[in-house]
């Protein structure tokens, strides 16, 4: 096979971990027509980099498009070819966002002015509704990342009763992979059309999927109580995303009816093979980003806090970005702030035969654009860490 090796830098937490299980070293490959794709997209002057896969950001000008543009300044292989925006088209996108500045990038485009023949995959970076028409009229070569809601329910009546409009591409619908990479990594892999996952139901599926699989806890009494930063509404102007309606205080909100519930549901159900129906309810926290899910659950009959702490060490151990934390330790926002990783741990609950399990992320990166690349990482034959190593930021 016409391969490239990937040396030390990619050696990581879970290659390491299978290296020496195997007693081996370790070797990743790329496929072949990704290693000789054309060059020369996005070149920088400065530090003369050449990549190889030409990479639309539809929505750039937005938080979470912002957000992939970062996040792929240190990519090896995927250069920006294509952004485009909305009320901003036509603006440099370091008018919009001054901190990319040190990147050399496209001007924004409008979408219906793009020009998609010198791009090899996009991510979608736009609202619900919007995304269907859009990817619908892409060219059909083209593997996508959409971060929006609009193919995340495989049952259509459902996302028209959650999300209140027809949906206009059940043909896609069918064709699309949900991608919570740790769960999902071989369908999304053979994808052309992968469902980024919401940022809520990404903190609470990674612990709660290990659990249920190995029918260690109850499927029919959840409660997650999860709290977000203000980032994860967007960057479009609202007045309840206002600095005095979000400051010096905590708010619930879409309570009963948020419409992550079917998504959560659905992937919870997909794996305890039964029907699961949570009680879930977000908070809007006083700051710019970050995710916690705390959750409240009854373990099976004669199941242990310590069998779930085993499980979830099981299930970590061979992932790159979910870590458990000692016994006791817990996780804050501000441990995971500006990387992919989701740190977690399981507590005893006060009441006999329940657990509390905290799960945190940030929502701008393993909550929707670092996932969106680890996605795309393995849909273009990459190992799925390739520039995603980001530690970090704290305090
Ligand atoms: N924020 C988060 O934490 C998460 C968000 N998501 C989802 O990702 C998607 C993007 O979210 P986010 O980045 O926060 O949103 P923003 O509101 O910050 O950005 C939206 C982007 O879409 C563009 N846009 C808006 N309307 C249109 C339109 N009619 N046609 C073409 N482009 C349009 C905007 O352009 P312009 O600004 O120029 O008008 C902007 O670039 C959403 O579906 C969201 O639900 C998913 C996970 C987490
Ligand atoms: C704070 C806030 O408003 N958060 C958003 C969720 C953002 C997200 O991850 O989900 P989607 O991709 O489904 O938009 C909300 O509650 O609707």
């Amino acid at each position: 096979m016409d391969s490239m090796v990937f040396t030390s830098s990619y050696v990581t937490k879970s290659c390491f971990l299978k290296s020496k299980a195997k007693g081996g070293n370790v070797k990743f490959y790329v496929r072949s027509s990704i290693a000789s794709a054309p060059m020369n997209l996005q070149f920088s002057e400065k530090n003369n980099v050449q990549k190889s896969v030409r990479i639309g950001v539809l929505g750039a000008s937005g938080y979470t498009g912002s957000e992939i543009v970062r996040l792929l300044a240190n990519h090896p292989y995927f250069g920006i070819a294509l952004m485009t925006a909305d009320r901003k088209a036509g603006q440099s996108i370091a008018s919009v966002f001054p901190h990319l500045v040190t990147q050399n990038l496209p001007n924004l485009v409008a979408v219906n002015d793009a020009d998609f023949s010198n791009v090899d995959a996009v991510f979608c970076c736009l609202p619900h509704g919007t995304t269907q028409d859009i990817i619908k009229a892409l060219p059909g070569s083209l593997k996508v990342v959409d971060l929006s809601a609009d193919f995340r329910l495989r049952d259509i009546a459902e996302y028209e009763e959650w999300y209140g409009q027809p949906h206009r591409a059940p043909e896609l619908q069918k064709e699309a992979v949900y991608g919570l990479t740790e769960i999902l990594r071989q369908e999304i892999q053979n994808a052309r059309l992968v469902a980024n996952p919401g940022c809520y139901p990404t903190t609470i599926q990674l612990p709660l999927v290990p659990l249920l699989k190995a029918n260690l806890i109850e499927y029919s009494n959840i409660i997650i109580d999860a709290k977000s930063g203000v980032s994860g509404a967007g960057r479009g102007a609202k007045e309840s995303n206002l600095y005095t309606e979000v400051a010096e205080g905590i708010h619930a909100y879409g309570v009963t009816r948020h419409r992550h519930v079917p998504e959560i549901e659905q992937g919870l159900s997909d794996v305890a093979g039964s029907k699961v129906t949570v009680s879930f309810t977000p908070h809007l926290m006083p700051m710019s980003r970050g995710m916690q899910s705390t959750i409240y659950v009854q373990m099976a009959s004669g199941v242990t806090v310590d069998d779930l702490y085993e499980q979830l060490k099981a299930f970590s151990e061979n992932e790159e970005f979910v870590f458990l934390l000692e016994k006791g330790v817990v996780p804050h926002t501000r441990n995971v702030r500006g990387s992919n990783y989701c740190y977690m741990n399981v507590f005893p609950d006060r009441i006999s035969g329940r657990a509390i399990i905290i799960s945190v992320i940030d929502n701008l990166v393993k909550g929707a654009s670092g996932q969106a690349v680890q996605n795309l990482n393995l849909m273009m034959g990459y190992p799925e860490n390739t520039g995603l190593l980001y530690q970090p930021l704290f305090p």
